[in-house]
């Protein structure tokens, strides 16, 4: 969440990148995640250690790959200054936060990226890295600048009310920003009349509940449509929580705004019950549906158990990805 603020672009030899983790491989599911955008961005300098770092592609469309020494690759995202250019910045809120400023090395470094490969050779190549998430030392935005909102689209998925909490109160409390928005019933929510303001207070007890306090559906991806409302409405933060479909919806929202040239970010937040995305550790609610999965499993175990040539049979949800019922 940090990441959506992005460091200072400095004036020389920079090539500007996003924060978060930017690009999700695709899993080794059906689900693909090859289109997400996520926000904040940086630049990147030439570091001593990689001195040739090149672009091969700023096409929003294709992959943005950078590459470096010893077979270095970096799979970045797409960036609003990519197209904007020579924005000014800001030192980041929490370099002040007596929480934050006492930790070392609190900062995410500019030069930061993960291994796709955890195991490596001493004589292969260093291969896939991805953008490294977490707060920079400078941002893109004033906090009495921005004009956040939170839509969750596509299916429920246990945390999501704990993630739009989590995004209200590191707005409001880490950064200082007082308008967050919440767009209603997923991306159609967009062009409709109804939003909520989400405040601290408002978003105080929503971890306890299920589902989205939001709303979401699935359809209803007008992109022309969505962004005329972000534009009317002056937002320039979007949070998009969702599956791999609202990822590639999240995707095309971020060409249209580039194609107008606003100075907006678009941070895509994913949401698999099925865990089915490498390189990160977990994705949020897959625990609990593990949990809830063995209650079922125990029960039915159970019953099995009790009564002659019993079996039980419990269906888990994940289609092609089999890590609840491995976990489970
Ligand atoms: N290729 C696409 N381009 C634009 N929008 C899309 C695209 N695919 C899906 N969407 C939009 O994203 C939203 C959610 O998509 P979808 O119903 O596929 O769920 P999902 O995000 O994949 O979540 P889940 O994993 O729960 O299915 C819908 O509003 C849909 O219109
Ligand atoms: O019923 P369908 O179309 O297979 O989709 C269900 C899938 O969606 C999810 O509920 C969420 O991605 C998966 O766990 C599940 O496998």
């Amino acid at each position: 969440m940090d990441s959506i603020f992005a460091p200072k672009s400095s004036s020389t030899s920079t090539l500007s990148s996003p924060a978060f983790i930017s690009r999700f491989l695709e899993a080794s599911s059906s689900r693909k995640f090859s289109s997400l955008t996520f926000v904040g961005s940086r630049p990147i300098r030439y570091s001593s250690y990689s001195t040739t770092f090149s672009m091969v592609s700023n096409d929003v469309s294709k992959p943005k790959i950078i590459t470096g020494d010893f077979g270095y690759v970096l799979e970045d995202v797409p960036h609003f200054t990519d197209y904007i250019p020579g924005l000014a910045t800001c030192s980041n809120p929490l370099q002040d936060n007596p929480a934050y400023s006492v930790v070392k090395q609190y900062f995410v470094h500019v030069d930061d990226s993960v291994p796709q490969k955890i195991v490596a050779h001493k004589d292969s190549p260093r291969g896939i890295h991805f953008r490294r998430a977490g707060p920079r030392q400078k941002v893109y935005f004033d906090a009495d600048e921005v004009h956040a909102c939170i839509v969750t689209c596509g299916g429920l998925c246990p945390g999501l009310n704990t993630v739009i909490r989590e995004i209200v109160y590191s707005l409001y409390h880490m950064y200082g920003v007082s308008r967050v928005l919440g767009i209603e019933g997923g991306y159609r929510g967009f062009y409709a009349r109804n939003t909520t303001a989400l405040t601290p207070k408002v978003v105080n007890d929503i971890h306890k509940r299920g589902g989205t306090i939001l709303g979401t559906s699935r359809g209803g991806h007008d992109t022309s449509k969505i962004v005329d409302s972000i534009q009317d409405r002056g937002i320039n933060q979007v949070y998009i929580i969702g599956g791999d479909g609202t990822q590639k919806g999240a995707s095309v929202i971020f060409e249209e705004i580039r194609r107008r040239g606003l100075k907006v970010v678009v941070a895509g937040i994913p949401k698999t019950i099925d865990n089915d995305i490498p390189v990160i550790d977990k994705s949020f609610g897959f625990d609990t549906a593990v949990e809830e999965a063995q209650r079922a499993i125990n029960a039915a175990h159970v019953e099995a158990e009790s009564v002659e040539n019993g079996i039980g049979l419990v269906k888990l949800m994940g289609r092609y990805s089999g890590m609840l019922q491995f976990s489970s």
